[in-house]
């Protein structure tokens, strides 16, 4: 028998913001093409409204509202245009950009009313009767232009707190006039779940009207804050995909879903979408080129990832033990980490994900952990690359590391002298054996490890013309004190993709060079046996 849960039976409408409230935070700037790519992604995902922006306030969104009906078939989502009430003393009629909203066609519109009378009096600067009439105006006359219109009550909390009449006269106001929902915001961010659990609570009493949560971070609660607000009563939730938005950010949407979801039992999404999340909210980090944040509760790269030993070895009897949810409820996976905390269940399991059986290997397991941590005691990291931490592997299995080449010397220098143009000053010269020839290859690069990397692919190519695939795409030094600033060594991590896949291998050194030459090697050595190619 199934525990019953506090949302068993409910449904949550999602309501996304990204697109509007996401495009504040700083240094996103979205094209109308980017939302263009993001709103079909939010449909896939099955949110019930996504909320373009602000058409006739901003260029952009007026034309991505004229676009977005012609380019895309929605198959899920309605779409809102948001908006702010007309101006103190005028008509809704006559507003233009109120006017604009109509003009959108979107079925939705969302208008952001005052329901703080501090923000009233001294904002707005207009009366409070003013502001309901703007209010009431505005609702109305949208309404009858046969709008949903949904009303999101600006610093809501905050003006509850202090003057909780006049909210609620807002409020009441907004559901008279014929707005869906009224949302309930918390604007500045500050509020506590147990104050949003109280406030929602004590409006549900006053109000039957249907109600949602629109939180900001600026607590550190906009999640928590958002679940509160739903098991007070509120039935839309407004949030970003990614957390993304003004300041601290708006609540994280795919979160509040996965714990509304997974742990309370609401019913959010279609059927099945939960498990596209991870998926989707990396393609729109792809489309604001931000990048995703590895800790992202439920979708992070890092929010099943398991390092310590202690953890591994119970994972092995039963990953439940270790981890709160099954990752691919979200479309995510659990990974294991190789480093100096693991034990050899870690090096067994992380055998297993890399398609190596370990079991009945005790003394390979044993070895591999023993080497582990003897390498990252001088300086090595294996968590952050992968593909070294294989290559290791194979050799303690029998000396399984292909030997697709043997370097037998290089050099590389830097030349200073006036640029000139073509590939850069620094030189650098290997010699290599391969295919049963010996290559002496001289390559130029923009730096010496740019033409070292250079220098060693014209001789390899040769042989293995697969090479030429190979980018290297991340190139991270980091110099460590490991002996308090006396005997510094040089720390190199590298990222190499083929186009489909991508991989991590690390150096170490007494300079950059050494350490550099070392993660290159491992990097290409790595890639060819990924690739399934034999020696030649
Ligand atoms: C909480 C939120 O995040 S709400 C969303 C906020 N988003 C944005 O502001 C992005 C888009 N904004 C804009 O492009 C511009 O600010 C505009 C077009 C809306 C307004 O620009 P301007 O006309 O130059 O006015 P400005 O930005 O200086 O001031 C805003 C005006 O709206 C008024 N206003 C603020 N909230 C409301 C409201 N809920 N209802 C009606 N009017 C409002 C202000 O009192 C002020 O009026 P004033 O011009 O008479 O002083
Ligand atoms: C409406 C809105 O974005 C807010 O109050 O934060």
């Amino acid at each position: 028998m199934t525990t019953p849960r506090a949302l068993d039976g409910v449904t949550v409408e999602i309501y996304d913001t990204t697109l509007r409230d996401g495009a504040q935070q700083e240094g996103m700037n979205l094209t109308v093409a980017d939302k263009l790519i993001i709103a079909p992604l939010l449909d896939e995902l099955g949110v019930g409204v996504i909320e373009g922006g602000w058409p006739g306030a901003i260029p952009k969104d007026t034309e991505f509202f004229g676009l977005v009906d012609k380019e895309i078939e929605f198959e899920h989502a309605t779409f809102a245009a948001f908006g702010s009430t007309r101006k103190p003393g005028a008509r809704a009629h006559d507003d233009v950009q109120v006017r604009a909203l109509l003009d959108s066609a979107a079925d939705v519109v969302t208008l952001v009313a005052k329901s703080d009378i501090r923000h009233v009096e001294r904002a707005l600067r207009t009366t409070g009767e003013e502001n309901l009439a703007m209010i009431a105006d505005t609702v109305a006359y949208l309404v009858g232009e046969g709008r949903r219109v949904i009303v999101d009550a600006e610093h809501f909390f905050d003006g509850y707190r202090f003057d909780p009449a006049y909210a609620l006269s807002a409020l009441e106001t907004a559901f008279a006039a014929g707005a869906s929902d009224v949302v309930l915001c918390d604007t500045n961010g500050g509020m506590l779940p147990d104050w949003v659990h109280e406030i929602v609570s004590a409006v549900r009493l006053r109000s039957d009207g249907a109600l949602g949560i629109h939180a900001h971070n600026d607590s550190g609660c906009a999640v928590a804050n958002s679940i509160a607000a739903v098991l007070a009563g509120a039935r839309q939730v407004q949030g970003c995909i990614n957390g993304y938005g003004e300041r601290t950010g708006n609540a994280d949407l795919l979160t509040i879903v996965a714990n509304l979801e997974l742990k309370l039992g609401a019913t959010c999404l279609p059927e099945g979408r939960l498990a596209e999340a991870t998926r989707i909210a990396h393609a729109v980090s792809e489309v604001t080129n931000i990048p995703p944040y590895g800790r992202q509760p439920y979708i992070g790269a890092s929010a099943f990832a398991h390092k310590a030993g202690l953890h591994a070895s119970a994972i092995r009897v039963d990953p439940d033990l270790y981890q709160h949810i099954d990752p691919t409820l979200v479309g995510n996976d659990m990974r294991m980490l190789v480093s100096e905390m693991a034990g050899r269940a870690s090096v067994e399991l992380k055998g297993r994900e890399l398609g190596i059986d370990l079991t009945g290997r005790p003394e390979v397991l044993g070895r591999v952990v023993d080497r582990v941590k003897n390498a990252e005691a001088a300086g090595y990291t294996y968590d952050a690359a992968d593909a070294s931490f294989a290559l290791m592997l194979r050799e303690e299995l029998d000396g399984q590391r292909p030997t697709y080449f043997r370097v037998q010397s290089w050099r590389a220098s830097v030349a200073y002298s006036e640029k000139v143009g073509g590939d850069g000053e620094s030189e650098a010269t290997v010699k290599v054996h391969a295919g049963g020839q010996r290559f002496v290859r001289t390559g130029e690069g923009n730096g010496p490890v740019n033409a070292l990397d250079h220098a060693l692919r014209l001789g390899l190519c040769e042989v293995y013309p697969e090479i030429e695939a190979f980018d290297l795409v991340d190139f991270r030094v980091r110099l460590l004190d490991t002996s308090h600033g006396t005997d510094a060594v040089t720390r190199v991590l590298i990222q190499t993709t083929d186009g489909e896949r991508v991989w991590s291998t690390v150096g170490v050194g007494p300079n950059i060079l050494e350490a550099s030459y070392e993660a290159l090697v491992d990097a290409l050595v790595f890639g060819l046996m990924q690739a399934g190619i034999e020696p030649r």
